[in-house]
């Protein structure tokens, strides 16, 4: 999508990242969740960001609750709504990275193309995409907002995995299947391959 403002002028920021990342002590990323309804993103990236928020990062969630109720409350779920929700997210998550914090993100993103597109945003090695890996099977068994359900019954038209696409990540960074490891398992695998890859530090 085309700029519509013309005329605007880049700010030099009188902080920058490298000296918020400096004083907090920590590089600032995304932890890109992506997988299926009912996978376990929003439980694992919240289960990740409170660990990291015991050892003193900075960090911060983004979901569902905090973005499709709000800044894309005007967004459904057709593929280019769904695309302009992930731009959206990742524009904030950017801005996020800027200010010095680790920003896990919680949203299907079924397309490839748009994670793609989120990850050329940000500078190298500031996208990590995390594969939550659970079967439909699974999800579908879990089905803790009764979605699937509806979904089968014909009350919602579009679900991802029963009529509505999900691309699996080719290349993830980190895939954590959450039928073989448990919540506090997975989240301490994320936070242990955080600390080899030098992005947070030992304790
Ligand atoms: N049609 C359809 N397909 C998939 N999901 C649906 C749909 N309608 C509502 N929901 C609920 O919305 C949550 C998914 O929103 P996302 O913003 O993550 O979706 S997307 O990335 O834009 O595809 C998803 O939440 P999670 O279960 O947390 O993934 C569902 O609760
Ligand atoms: N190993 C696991 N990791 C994450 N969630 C799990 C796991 N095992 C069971 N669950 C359950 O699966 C459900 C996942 O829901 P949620 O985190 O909202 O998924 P999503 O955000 O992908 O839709 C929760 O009810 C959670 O307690």
């Amino acid at each position: 999508m085309g700029s519509k403002s013309t005329d605007i002028v880049w700010h030099d920021a009188s902080v920058s990242k490298e000296e918020r990342q400096e004083k907090n002590k920590h590089q600032s990323f995304v932890l890109w969740f992506t997988g299926l309804s009912g996978s376990g993103k929003s439980t694992l990236a919240n289960a990740v960001s409170r660990k990291l928020f015991e050892r003193g990062s900075h960090t911060y969630v983004l979901d569902g609750d905090n973005v499709r109720h709000g800044l894309n409350k005007d967004l459904g779920f057709s593929p280019e709504d769904r695309t302009e929700n992930i731009r959206r997210i990742g524009e904030v998550a950017k801005l996020f990275v800027d200010s010095g914090q680790i920003v896990s993100t919680a949203f299907i993103s079924p397309y490839r193309e748009d994670r793609h597109q989120v990850r050329e945003l940000l500078s190298d090695g500031e996208f990590i995409e995390v594969y939550v890996e659970a079967s439909l099977e699974a999800c579908e068994e879990r089905d803790p907002k009764g979605l699937y359900k509806k979904a089968r019954s014909g009350e919602i038209p579009s679900f991802t995995g029963i009529n509505a696409p999900y691309e699996e990540p080719e290349n993830p960074e980190l895939t954590v299947n959450t039928e073989q490891k448990s919540i506090e398992e997975s989240a301490q695998e994320v936070v242990d391959v955080l600390v080899n890859w030098n992005y947070i530090e030992e304790q």
